[in-house]
């Protein structure tokens, strides 16, 4: 607790981290309202910015291993997670920063702010997340947004469309410091998922804004 209130102080002295500016943001058209905005290199390298975010997130956060059931079995989730509610402090300052700068670009599209963040850690290249749709609450049924900044080893975001909607696959590289917005109709009419990599690859930490009730 005090090394996070230390670490939020702290941000006042520290140099101001760069972010290049979300109106930067590419947006590729999916289909059925679905949306996906990529802006590679949004929070810059270096120890005030993605490197030191990383660094920190690495040990800072209490991750997770999660386990769900399969059939007739219980399996390890191949990642491991962390999540802040709305009423959660964030585990570093720059998260606070990217929060409040995303909910205000994007407040005039989504109608409300981003409140809560997820955290997972692919610790290699064999962790991994299945096809989904983040619709456990409101993406099921209504337009609404999730913002990921990606964090450490480059892995591969993939879309496509549910049945029946019309679409092929496409592919995200995440870097370092991206930022990928996926928003409209994207949570019920596609699905996402990061996959296995094939090539040996060192960690990622992927960090997810959503709205409230989002998940
Ligand atoms: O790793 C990512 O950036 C995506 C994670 C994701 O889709 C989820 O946790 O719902
Ligand atoms: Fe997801």
């Amino acid at each position: 607790m005090l090394s996070l209130q230390g670490s939020l102080f702290d941000a006042v002295d520290a140099p101001a981290a760069v972010w290049r500016p979300l109106d930067t943001a590419r947006r590729t058209p999916l289909s059925a309202g679905a949306w996906v905005d990529h802006l590679p290199g949004w929070l810059a390298g270096g120890p005030e910015g993605a490197d030191g975010l990383f660094e920190r997130l690495s040990t800072d956060v209490p991750w997770r291993a999660e386990r769900r059931q399969m059939y007739d079995r219980e399996v390890d989730v191949p990642r491991l997670l962390a999540f802040y509610g709305e009423d959660a402090q964030l585990p570093h300052a720059l998260l606070v920063e990217a929060r409040s700068a995303l909910s205000t670009h994007y407040r005039p599209e989504l109608g409300e702010g981003f409140r809560t963040a997820g955290l997972c850690l692919y610790r290699d290249g064999s962790d991994s997340v299945a096809w989904h749709g983040d619709r456990i609450g409101r993406g099921r049924s209504a337009d609404t947004m999730v913002a990921i900044l990606s964090l450490g080893e480059t892995r591969r975001l993939m879309l496509r469309p549910e049945p029946g909607v019309p679409g092929s696959t496409r592919a995200f590289a995440l870097g370092h410091g991206d930022l990928v917005v996926m928003g409209g109709s994207s949570q019920r009419t596609w699905q996402h998922a990061v996959p296995k990599s094939s090539t040996p690859c060192g960690p990622r930490i992927s960090v997810q804004f959503r709205p409230r009730g989002v998940l």
